[in-house]
């Protein structure tokens, strides 16, 4: 779809980086001659994927352990970074979610969602912003969101707060930074399998509705949201600056996708309760 090379000379960050969308972007930006930094916080899992992702390329990648709740992690990962060359390219991918009836919600567990969705998000982003500003460096923050900042959504609001939020960031330093030459911008992704989403908000009990309720019938596949993403990193998307851009089958237009679960019982969600996934 690309001419080759599109990517080649960028150095690119993607927290979340050693599973599910994080991982196929990761997989796409080295086939486009991207240098890859993944980091999240099971080094086990991302040095797995990194094996994976060199047998199938000659491109550069490199892990890092970080969790991005911690800001001091989050700097000395960057620091850890630059002292080989300057990134490029930031993609917030990281996050957590899981479906709970919110009066249910602990204030810990709000936490459990914001801190690595929102805090994550920003402490990675004012970490690079700050380097490539003080280094004349030009860059691109690539956030990965959700359609509930469009919708809202039930069940999921710490999700849905925390996206939003960094929707915000992503507009306000458009305008911001676009004059440093710092790009920012976002995809906000509609049903896409993997395991951490399956893990979290597709219990057993809850319909089918990803696919049946989706205006094309089906979920999406890891290759078109890493096509976009490398689109919208690239030169080619250099006037692209704080924009979200859905991919979605148009899903959203339809439903914030949370309907089935105003049916479920108390019991159901207590069963749900006491079965929850661990990321
Ligand atoms: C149309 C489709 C839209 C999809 C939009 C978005 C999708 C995604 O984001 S998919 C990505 C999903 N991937 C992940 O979530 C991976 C990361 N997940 C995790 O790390 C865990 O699953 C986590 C979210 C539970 C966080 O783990 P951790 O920080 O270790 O948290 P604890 O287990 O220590 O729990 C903290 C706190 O939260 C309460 N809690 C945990 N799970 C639930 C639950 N299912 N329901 C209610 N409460 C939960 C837990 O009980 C703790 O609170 P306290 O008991 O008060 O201490
Ligand atoms: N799949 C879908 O349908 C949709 C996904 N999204 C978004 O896409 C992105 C990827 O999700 P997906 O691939 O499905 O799920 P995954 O669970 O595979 O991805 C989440 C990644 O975030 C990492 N992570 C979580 N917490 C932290 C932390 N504190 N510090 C560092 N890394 C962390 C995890 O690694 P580790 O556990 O090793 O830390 C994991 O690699 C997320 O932003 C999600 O919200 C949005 C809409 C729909």
């Amino acid at each position: 779809m690309f001419e080759t090379g599109l990517l080649r000379g960028k150095r690119i960050l993607v927290t979340g980086g050693g599973s599910g969308l994080g991982a196929a972007m990761g997989r796409r930006f080295l086939a486009l001659g991207a240098e890859l930094v993944i980091c999240g916080r099971k080094l086990d899992r991302l040095e797995a994927t990194a094996s994976e992702m060199r047998a199938q390329s000659s491109g550069k990648v490199t892990t890092i352990a970080c969790d991005v709740r911690d800001g001091v992690a989050v700097d000395e990962m960057m620091d850890a970074t630059w002292r080989e060359a300057p990134l490029d390219i930031l993609v917030n991918n990281a996050a957590a979610t899981f479906i709970a009836q919110s009066e249910h919600l602990s204030f810990r567990a709000a936490d459990a969602v914001l801190a690595p969705t929102l805090h994550g998000a920003m402490y990675c982003t004012l970490a690079a912003g700050k380097r490539w500003i003080d280094g004349r460096h030009n860059g691109v923050v690539l956030s990965i969101l959700s359609t509930s900042t469009i919708t809202g959504r039930a069940f999921t609001v710490p999700s849905a707060m925390a996206k939003s939020a960094v929707l915000a960031m992503t507009k306000s330093l458009a305008v911001e930074w676009g004059p440093k030459g710092i790009r920012t911008v976002a995809i906000a992704p509609g049903p896409f399998p993997t395991a951490g989403a399956s893990g979290q908000l597709r219990p057993v009990g809850r319909d089918e509705g990803w696919s049946a309720r989706n205006p094309m019938g089906r979920t999406g596949e890891h290759s078109e949201l890493a096509d976009l993403a490398s689109f919208l990193v690239s030169d080619r998307a250099g006037y692209i600056n704080g924009e979200m851009v859905v991919i979605d089958g148009g899903a959203h237009l339809r439903s914030s996708g949370a309907e089935d679960l105003l049916r479920w019982t108390d019991a159901q969600w207590a069963e749900q309760r006491a079965a929850r996934s661990k990321g």
